[in-house]
């Protein structure tokens, strides 16, 4: 690839929901990858401060039953909690996105330690979408939820939320591009 077509591959990243992605998700061997590029991600001391959890095939089924359980301690109707299943089980491949802050780290703060998480999200969701699929990080309120929590993470760890990757049925709408007036200026 040339430095102008990476940079365009770059330029031209965008999120799509799981109601735009079909099969197929990435394979094993494009996880693997996907995950290289995550931990390019600028890591002060190398703590490595996230792990990633794919769920995928038959695990989306239990998957979708913890989103399903999570509409109905809100109270949603029997179209709510049916609609929080089907996010679970359209998405072909399913990542959590789990980080391991050290609060008390000698050297590295813990905004440093984010700065790290949201670098591999980035990278991982770049080297997706270089690899002809397309995804989207997604929280909301169940992240929070103890039983999601509880389902994904180990002891001090915080679920970020879940990306979701499959082969994109559409394009943009728009390229998405900011004004980069705002984020860059000379001193
Ligand atoms: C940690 C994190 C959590 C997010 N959670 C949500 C979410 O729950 N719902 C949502 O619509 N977008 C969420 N987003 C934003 C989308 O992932 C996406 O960045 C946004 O829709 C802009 O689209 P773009 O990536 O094409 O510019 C989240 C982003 C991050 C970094």
């Amino acid at each position: 690839m040339t430095q102008a077509a990476a940079l365009t591959t770059l330029l031209h990243r965008y999120s799509l929901g799981v109601k735009h992605l079909v099969e197929p998700g990435p394979d094993a061997v494009q996880l693997q990858q996907m995950v290289a590029a995550a931990l390019r991600a600028p890591d002060h001391a190398e703590l490595v401060p996230f792990r990633l959890v794919v769920v995928q095939g038959e695990a989306r089924q239990r998957l979708a039953e913890l989103f399903a359980t999570h509409a109905q301690n809100k109270g949603k109707d029997a179209e709510g909690v049916a609609i929080e299943r089907e996010r679970a089980l359209r998405a072909p491949v399913t990542v959590a996105v789990l980080a391991r802050i050290d609060l008390g780290h000698p050297v590295v703060p813990a905004h440093e330690q984010w700065m790290c998480v949201g670098g591999a999200v980035t990278n991982f969701l770049n080297a997706a979408h270089t690899l002809g699929f397309a995804g989207k990080m997604l929280s909301g309120d169940k992240a929070r939820a103890p039983h999601l929590i509880q389902a994904f993470c180990e002891p001090g760890e915080t679920l970020v939320g879940w990306m979701v990757l499959g082969t994109p049925t559409r394009e943009p709408r728009s390229d998405g591009r900011k004004d980069s007036t705002q984020a860059l200026r000379f001193w």
